[in-house]
């Protein structure tokens, strides 16, 4: 083969196979950074030109004006489209994130309603309140370092934090905690976390091979797709005895009292109209939205505050100087205890937000959103989009152009989210995309942050977290963004 054009830093386009190559070369040793050397050496927005037989042509961009057309100004002539559906068929089904139109409208609706009912904060926050001093403390206290002298212990913190937020939303969105962390690990046959993590990771092999060879390969139960219905098995098992059981008991009025979303949302079809199988879809949706999110963003950010003590520093003495009754601020080293932080002072924690902020800038727990175009369009940056195009956003990218974030965009510094007078800065949604720009913007939004400055704020104030040195940290290619290699820390209790 003779290169035909060479676009851009290593994405030569080959006669037939066009740019694929280059893409499956670096799909598994950082996808992220090759899409984020493309976009930038292309002014923000290149066109990904796939096998000519394939119909995998991308325009892949990181640019804002592009992503307020595409998400607000002409959302209408954007959906997720049949590709995007078929590959997150297993996972989502017909679930909020998997349907466009009038599915997805009366879906928003309906959750948007459960989120803010009533109760139901109080209720998310008792749940991660009981759930962290009845397990995740009792945990991380196993594993201190302090209290053993046995030498050094280790401990995988993506994993202790991925499980505790599987049981939390498991909690408050079917009701029930399946024990996914425990204090014995041993204790642990419940499989589901792990079912979850398989798909998504194989789900990005999809994004980057022919439909045609996906689909060929699913057929014949094939490589990754045999991991895919393998694991979806395991998931569908476990959520269609949840819909059941939680079919079965709504005849009990006291049941109608539970919160979790799964329950209310039955409470509301009031003629029971909602399948087994659309019950099941909202519910693995739901998880999935609360689960990979949140635990992506602390799991990194204790990574970055382990490794940035001045940080660290500032973040304690904002909690010391907020969170001041003895009972709502454990002595540390005197017993563990949450933070028991009202929103006010919720909202005075200006240095964690921040941190919070940067972390999913550097690191987005979503990291792409691709949208396919329904009419013909042009992007504010020209570029000419036909009908059925698809848009791959790189929130990764976008979190490090320098033309928003400024000349230091690498580096972490909290610092930058916050004004001369000590608020937080304002940056519109279609720049920090994280949270998704428009009518398709996440729901969870300040429940999220919530949670993570609940969770962050005692994490840190009981516990000091250090690296195992010599081990690599960086995202693993899915479509979430967890540590391909986990993260191995030491855990001491704070003691000063
Ligand atoms: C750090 C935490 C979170 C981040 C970064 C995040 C990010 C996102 C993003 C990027 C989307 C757009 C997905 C798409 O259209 O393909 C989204 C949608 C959504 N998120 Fe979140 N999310 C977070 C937490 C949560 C939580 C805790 C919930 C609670 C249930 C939630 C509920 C939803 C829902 C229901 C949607 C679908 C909205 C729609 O399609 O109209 N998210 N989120």
């Amino acid at each position: 083969f003779i290169a035909k054009k060479k676009s851009c830093y290593s994405a030569v386009e080959w006669p037939v196979v066009g740019m694929l190559p280059a893409l499956l070369c670096n799909a598994t040793t950082d996808l992220h950074g090759f899409i984020t050397r493309l976009v930038k050496e292309s002014g923000g927005t290149f066109l990904f030109k796939g096998p000519c037989f394939a119909n995998l042509d991308f325009v892949v961009t990181s640019d804002p004006m592009n992503a307020h057309h595409v998400f607000s100004k002409n959302f209408a002539n954007y959906g997720k489209g049949e590709d995007f559906k078929a590959m997150f068929e297993e996972l989502f089904g017909e679930g909020i994130v998997n349907s466009d139109g009038e599915s997805w409208r009366f879906q928003r609706q309906r959750i948007h309603s459960l989120l803010s009912k009533q109760g139901f904060e109080n209720y998310v926050m008792k749940t991660l309140h009981q759930k962290m001093e009845g397990t995740l403390f009792r945990v991380l206290d196993d594993a201190c370092n302090s209290t053993r002298g046995l030498g050094t212990v280790e401990v995988d913190i993506q994993d202790v934090v991925s499980r505790f937020m599987f049981d939390n939303i498991c909690m408050w969105v079917l009701g029930f905690d399946p024990g996914y962390l425990c204090v014995d690990r041993q204790l642990s046959t419940f499989s589901c976390g792990k079912a979850f993590d398989e798909i998504e990771e194989a789900i990005i092999y999809r994004h980057i091979v022919p439909r045609s060879i996906w689909e060929l390969q699913k057929r014949f139960g094939i490589g990754s797709e045999k991991k895919i219905s393998q694991s979806t098995k395991v998931l569908d098992d476990f959520l269609y005895d949840v819909v059941k059981t939680k079919k079965q008991e709504l005849h009990k009025e006291e049941q109608h009292q539970q919160l979790d979303l799964l329950t209310q949302w039955l409470v509301a079809d009031q003629k029971r109209e909602s399948s087994d199988k659309f019950l099941r879809d909202i519910g693995v949706t739901l998880v999935a939205a609360g689960r990979d999110t949140v635990s992506s963003a602390i799991t990194w950010l204790l990574w970055l505050v382990a490794t940035h003590p001045e940080d660290e520093r500032k973040i304690l003495e904002e909690i010391e100087r907020v969170v001041t009754t003895a009972t709502q601020r454990p002595t540390p080293g005197e017993g563990l205890g949450v933070l028991l932080i009202s929103n006010d002072d919720m909202n005075r924690l200006v240095y964690l937000h921040a941190t919070i902020c940067e972390t999913l800038r550097l690191y987005p727990p979503a990291p792409f959103e691709l949208r396919c175009a329904i009419e013909d369009d042009v992007l504010p940056s020209d570029h000419r989009i036909h009908k059925g195009t698809r848009v791959l956003f790189s929130i990764y990218s976008m979190g490090r152009m320098e033309e928003i974030w400024g000349k230091d965009c690498l580096e972490f510094k909290p610092q930058r989210w916050i004004s001369k007078q000590g608020g937080i800065i304002h940056i519109p949604s279609y720049k920090f995309m994280n949270f998704l720009a428009g009518p398709r913007s996440c729901l969870g939004k300040m429940l999220s942050f919530m949670q993570l400055k609940f969770i962050v704020s005692s994490l840190l104030w009981n516990y000091k977290f250090d690296m195992v040195e010599g081990q690599l940290v960086k995202p693993l290619a899915s479509i979430m963004l967890p540590m391909e290699n986990g993260l191995k820390m030491k855990v001491f209790k704070r003691d000063v």
